[in-house]
């Protein structure tokens, strides 16, 4: 079927089994494929500000409340994202067909077909070795975590499978069978890859339980999900939600859909964005595969908010301190000063974090290169805690003039090692591929480092032109 098919069929779905009006004043996007970024929704006429542009029933939406009956319980219950993941991995499409799911089939047919450029596809396969050795220390931080969530959904759902091996009866594949439930063998697990990927790149929170920070809140919404990510507004909004005005929780779950801000309409054929959140690049490369476009220039000028996370490079400074390496590392994690140690492009003027300049405060105040651990570490630690609170601006002069010193160096580093790698990269062909998706991945590896090189630049700038910064 081609992508124009697809969204018919999916429409057709949407309305003949579950009611939800597709008119032109109902539906007022329509799906369209851009090479790089995949499908994304765009409006089909004009559309002033606070117009809804859809609204899907609750029982087109698959969470918590559409599937938690189909499967047997379990105590603990799975969570939403195992659930939903199950239910996908049970009805994934084979080859080019369609899902046979009885149920979600339309709409799970819909979904991406494979998840090749995604480095979490990568990491899980033990491939693209060139390509995940490239990426800079503070992605493949954030790549571990999400592997180690994947891993652990993974685990949770094929001890339930083993628990429960007739779930695997209402699978729509013919190549699924109870055996799946005893053996992990990697095509099992690039299966539940595939669905896992779908989820976490494609849900949406959405209030469905009485607590409102509860992680079962979430929704994959059909249509909603061809919605791409923007940094910059205007900005789609979902629909209020009773739920969520009354703070309850919904019973059996409630329609979602999408509508234009109230201070922003939209022209015809306009790619409509949402926003998944203010996350910097590391996080969107590793969770959804994409980087925001950079300019060059952009970040070092501030024009574009860049963010470097510089957690490996002081864990290294730790280290080579020894004993007083370690004492400052306990004496940061006490005070909840462990980690998360960025500078930033903007705004002006680029300039490190509150926490960064806490962790290279206390970094100075045990003499470098000293190892030992201070002789009076109440005294030091006091005063340290005193700029914690704000009772000082500053430990001392020297303090000051240091740590700022070691910020240059910190800087200079990472501009000689993204400078490093991006020559490495410009000079070496990438590995061709038939869907041509490596370049693609290449390109947002080279922003990422790119980020690195123009944030330090930027904040080497403001060091040497003598910036306050709190
Ligand atoms: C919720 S889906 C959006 C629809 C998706 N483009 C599709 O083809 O179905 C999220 C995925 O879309 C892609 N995406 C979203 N926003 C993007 C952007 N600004 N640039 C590149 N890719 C983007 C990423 O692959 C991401 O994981």
């Amino acid at each position: 079927m081609s992508a124009t098919t697809h969204w018919e069929a999916l429409l057709a779905w949407l309305h003949q089994e579950h009611g939800m009006k597709i008119g032109e004043n109902d539906l007022r996007v329509e799906c369209r494929y851009r090479p790089g970024v995949g499908n994304g929704l765009y409006a089909l006429n004009v559309c002033p500000p606070s117009t809804t542009l859809f609204t899907v029933p609750a029982s087109a939406l698959l969470n918590i409340k559409t599937l938690v009956k189909r499967y047997p319980p379990r105590t603990p219950p799975l969570s939403g994202t195992q659930l939903v993941t199950l239910h996908l991995f049970l009805h994934r499409p084979e080859g080019n067909s369609e899902s046979k799911d009885p149920a979600f089939g339309p709409y799970i047919s819909v979904l991406p077909r494979n998840f090749d450029s995604h480095p979490l596809t990568w990491q899980v396969r033990n491939s693209c070795a060139d390509l995940l050795q490239r990426l800079p220390p503070s992605v493949s931080k954030v790549l571990d975590i999400v592997a180690r969530r994947f891993q652990i959904d993974w685990d949770t759902v094929f001890e339930y499978l083993q628990d429960h091996p007739h779930v695997i009866d209402a699978s729509s594949r013919s190549d699924l069978d109870a055996s799946v439930s005893f053996t992990k063998d990697p095509t099992t697990a690039d299966d539940f890859l595939w669905a896992w990927l779908n989820v976490n790149t494609r849900c949406v929170y959405q209030r469905l339980k009485p607590t409102g920070s509860d992680p079962d809140n979430l929704t994959l919404c059909p249509v909603f999900d061809f919605a791409n990510h923007s940094p910059d507004p205007p900005h789609l909004l979902p629909l209020p939600s009773n739920a969520e005005i009354w703070g309850t929780g919904s019973k059996r779950g409630e329609a979602y859909g999408l509508r234009t801000p109230p201070d922003a309409s939209f022209e015809k054929d306009q790619e409509l964005f949402i926003q998944y959140g203010a996350h910097a690049n590391k996080t969107l490369f590793a969770e959804y595969g994409f980087v925001n476009a950079m300019p060059e220039g952009h970040v070092l000028k501030g024009i574009i908010s860049g963010e470097v996370d510089l957690q490996d490079v002081l864990e290294e400074m730790l280290l080579a301190r020894g004993a007083a390496g370690q004492w400052i590392k306990s004496a940061l994690e006490e005070e909840g000063y462990w980690g998360d140690w960025t500078v930033h492009s903007s705004p002006k003027p680029a300039h490190p974090s509150f926490r960064l300049i806490s962790a290279l405060r206390l970094y100075h105040s045990v003499q470098v290169p000293t190892t030992s651990i201070p002789r009076n570490p109440d005294e030091v630690l006091d005063r340290w805690r005193d700029t914690l609170m704000g009772r000082h601006d500053s430990i001392s002069p020297e303090n000051e003039q240091a740590w700022r010193g070691t910020l240059l160096d910190i800087c200079r580093k990472v501009i000689r090692r993204a400078r490093k790698t991006l020559e490495e990269m410009n000079s070496s062909r990438p590995e061709q591929d038939a869907d041509g998706w490596r370049q693609y991945a290449q390109d947002c590896i080279k922003t990422l480092w790119r980020e690195e090189l123009e944030v330090a630049e930027a904040v080497i700038v403001s060091v040497v032109n003598g910036e306050e910064f709190w």
